[in-house]
């Protein structure tokens, strides 16, 4: 009886508040801070591109390719950037709206355009219409209230990799596709890596590429700013010791080899303050932030581990993903396409491939192991296809993982095979 008491307990003075969080919402990857440091230029030199919009923006469509590493700060300063630039322009009389669209979520031409016109509040009929008759009907629409969309398509590496070209041109070459005299449509292309264009057609590269905004990964120092300011709108006063900061920023900032990328940055801190709460600590020590980083990073350790006992075959596929991803950058990859890779790659070792269906065995077989995720691709593509990606980052840790697991199978090849 004492001890329901004192679990009830437990209970109630966690439920009352934190001593540590003020606002732990800020931590959250949706969340839009009011400052961001270290890409002010970034917006600037967006609005440089975008300020041609500000005369007559019936007159011109832009196209701007955003990219960089994950967890640089693309999707944020695109978003913020939208969003000012349309409120400024509504200062002037001009009719703009900002859309920010995600392709990993909204993964084909058909359902992009639905989620366009859903967020014009647009009523489109949701059946019988291919959807390049729906965009028609979208830009009708904006042309006849002339109003101008900055549409941004984050993660449109994916787009590329999933869609059929046909609608990946419909998109980028609108004005060619459509007769309409006056441009109403812009577009921000977010990618991790912009030579994933390179599979497409040299016109369609011209016309996507002529503004790039290069996102650098995230330097110690600028690391530094970042987490302090989310230490102060989302800590209550004086909990998170400035070493405790520094931990993470020298943990993770690219000038001492680290990734990077703020995302993870965030999510330590957050994690940190979690484990200080749990212990009762009035602080967030950097002990905390150790183990923070450590549980991060376990459950890809356990990954990494099982790859050590797989055989030579699925070994060789998980080095065709790693190929692929390595020049495509983008994470998610056609099982046709994966599996075209690894016969290459075996070609390329003088080792004979494995049949069709030994391939697909081997990949549900390390799906049930954790490595790898599979889905299927949405609806609009030329049947649907299953997507194979990794479960855990992309490193260069994984990837010397399964080169050297890969080298010792090959040398000691006849106990494996
Ligand atoms: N300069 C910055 N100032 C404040 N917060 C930032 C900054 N850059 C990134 N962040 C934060 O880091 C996290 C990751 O940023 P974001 O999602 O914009 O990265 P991304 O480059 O789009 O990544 P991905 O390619 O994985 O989608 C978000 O929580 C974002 O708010």
């Amino acid at each position: 009886m004492k001890v329901t008491t004192k679990l009830e307990d437990i209970i109630e003075s966690s439920l009352s508040g934190s001593t540590i969080f003020k606002r732990q919402e800020v931590l959250t990857p949706e969340h839009i801070p009011s400052r961001l440091p270290h890409r002010e230029e970034k917006i600037k030199e967006l609005t440089v591109i975008f300020r041609e919009l500000t005369n007559d923006p019936s007159s011109t469509s832009i196209r701007v390719v955003v990219s960089g590493p994950t967890g640089t700060g693309k999707t944020v300063t695109t978003k913020t950037f939208g969003n000012l630039f349309k409120s400024k322009l509504k200062e002037r009389g001009t009719k703009i709206e900002y859309i920010h669209i995600n392709c990993h979520r909204q993964r084909t031409l058909y359902l992009l355009t639905m989620e366009l016109a859903s967020n014009l509040k647009l009523p489109i009929p949701v059946r019988g219409l291919s959807a390049q008759e729906s965009f028609r009907i979208i830009h009708d629409y904006l042309a006849k209230r002339n109003i101008h969309v900055i549409l941004t398509l984050d993660e449109f590496d994916y787009l590329i990799n999933t869609s059929p070209h046909e609608d990946i041109y419909f998109l980028v070459r609108l004005y060619d596709e459509l007769s309409s005299t006056t441009r109403h449509m812009s577009y921000i292309f977010i990618m991790r890596d912009e030579q994933n264009v390179s599979t497409l057609d040299r016109s369609i590269k011209d016309h996507m590429m002529r503004n790039i905004v290069k996102f650098e990964p995230y330097k110690v120092r600028e690391l530094k700013d970042i987490l302090t300011d989310r230490v102060s709108e989302a800590f209550q006063p004086n909990v998170v010791p400035e070493e405790t900061v520094d931990y993470i920023s020298n943990v993770y900032g690219h000038d001492k080899g680290g990734s990077g990328n703020a995302r993870l940055a965030i999510e330590v801190l957050e994690m940190a303050g979690k484990i200080a709460e749990i212990k009762n600590s009035p602080v967030v020590l950097m002990d905390y932030a150790k183990e923070a980083n450590s549980r991060i990073n376990a459950e890809a350790g356990e990954i990494l581990e099982e790859i050590s006992y797989l055989e030579l075959h699925p070994l060789l596929i998980l080095k065709a993903l790693i190929n692929l991803y390595n020049r495509l950058k983008t994470s998610s990859i056609q099982i046709g396409r994966l599996e075209k890779e690894y016969r290459d790659l075996c070609q390329e070792l003088g080792e004979e491939p494995r049949r069709h269906t030994q391939v697909y065995e081997y990949v549900k077989r390390m799906k049930l192991m954790g490595i790898l995720e599979t889905q299927q691709s949405g609806r609009g593509m030329r049947g649907r296809t299953t997507l194979i990606s990794f479960s855990v980052p992309i490193s260069q840790d994984l990837e010397s993982l399964i080169i050297k697991n890969l080298r010792m199978k090959l040398d000691n090849k006849e106990d494996y095979v």
